[in-house]
């Protein structure tokens, strides 16, 4: 969890955008196969399913070879991998960990959760992105059928960084006590991205209401961005000030363009709940897209030249409860990478028009309306609450 601490930026690193399940999962699997002293996994969703057991098979050989692996996985997000996968795990000698496992004493408390996706093997590399180990990202029998989704390689000297995240987290996660740590008194300080400087990298991340570099640091590069700012994310709820920033930055002539889910989501409700920001975003001339081949779940900002990409979300519920993490990075061949992927997605888009949207059928209005009320009335309750 880490409250109060924020990481510098770090130079001479690498970083290899690498998007969808097949082309990530192979390549991190393969990774795993070569690690000679620790692999360490921190994840969200782990269900049982194809692409869990290649993980597995892959950890458990690792074991087998005396590499030290420690798996941490979020109580909730692993509720559907079965006793036998995990026993299989125990048995080979991997430690395994959860955070916050759901406990009806906890009430409210269960809402916090680990959102942060990483795997970390020896000093070499670790991946950081928005995948989880299921099937819907990595199906090895259906190649086609996946969540869009995106992961960074990175290797170089931020590793020491994303390993003391880990670390961390993986003695804290016993404790359970975030919500027991004082909220902060003042914003953290974050350190200003490097100007045009290759290789540059930084952790950012956040631990629930008690750390958010991740969001101050997303609002200051909106604040200064000068030519574009293009976002992408599967459940777009996001804070007043980010959506205010958006459209600041609209008005001010940078090109917004927002990528988003179609129909083609795994939660409609929270789609619906955040469209009603569309028409003032519109009207600020935002752009939005929702892209339409598959669910998207990619979590991934460039502003500028400046990219952060992980598992965030930016929106109220995740920033609240969550502990998340993301790579910010300064580099020009990351940069034209995900840009390149933007604009490709972008392609395979729907592009909503301001006037359309305001002749959109009265079941779809009904359906905005009940779903943003509802995401509006329990966000207050807890504001209220504090
Ligand atoms: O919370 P995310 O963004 O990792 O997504 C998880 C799945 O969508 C849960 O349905």
């Amino acid at each position: 969890m880490l409250a109060g601490e924020v990481f510098p930026w770090r130079e001479g690193n690498r970083f290899r955008l690498l998007l969808d399940g097949p082309q990530f999962f192979p390549q991190i699997l393969q990774r795993i196969d070569t690690a000679q002293q620790r692999v360490d996994i921190e994840l969200y969703l782990v269900e049982d399913g194809l692409c869990t057991d290649r993980l597995v098979d892959a950890l458990i050989a690792a074991s087998g070879r005396g590499v030290r692996v420690r798996c941490l996985f979020d109580g909730f997000g692993c509720l559907k991998l079965g006793q036998k996968t995990r026993q299989r795990l125990l048995d080979a000698g991997v430690d395994l960990r959860q955070y916050n496992p759901l406990k009806l004493q906890l009430k409210f408390r269960n809402l916090h959760r680990d959102h942060r996706k990483l795997i970390l093997i020896d000093d070499l590399c670790c991946f950081v992105g928005g995948a989880g180990a299921t099937d819907e990202f990595w199906n090895p029998d259906k190649p086609d059928e996946h969540w869009h989704e995106a992961m960074v390689e990175i290797s170089g000297s931020v590793m020491e960084d994303w390993q003391r995240l880990f670390d961390v987290q993986w003695t804290l996660c016993l404790k359970r006590r975030i919500w027991q740590l004082p909220l902060p008194r003042q914003l953290p300080k974050i350190p200003a991205a490097p100007d045009a400087l290759d290789g540059a990298g930084r952790v950012a991340y956040s631990a629930a209401r008690q750390h958010r570099d991740i969001l101050h640091s997303l609002l200051r590069n909106l604040r200064r961005a000068e030519r574009r700012i293009w976002l992408a994310t599967p459940y777009f709820l996001p804070t007043g000030k980010v959506r205010r920033e958006l459209m600041r930055a609209a008005r001010r002539g940078v090109e917004v363009r927002l990528l988003l889910t179609s129909r083609n989501t795994d939660h409609p409700s929270v789609r619906y709940a955040g469209q009603r920001f569309y028409p003032r975003l519109l009207r600020a001339g935002v752009r939005i897209h929702e892209y339409q081949p598959h669910f998207l779940h990619l979590k991934l900002v460039l502003v500028d030249d400046w990219v952060s990409v992980g598992s965030c979300n930016f929106d109220h519920w995740n920033l609240r409860w969550n502990l998340e993490a993301n790579l910010e990075a300064v580099d020009s061949q990351l940069s034209a990478d995900v840009a390149k992927s933007f604009e490709h997605d972008f392609n395979q888009s729907l592009e909503i028009d301001l006037q359309q949207w305001h002749a959109r059928p009265l079941y779809l209005r009904m359906y905005q309306r009940l779903w943003g009320l509802l995401d509006r009335l329990v966000i207050n309750i807890f504001n209220r609450s504090g």
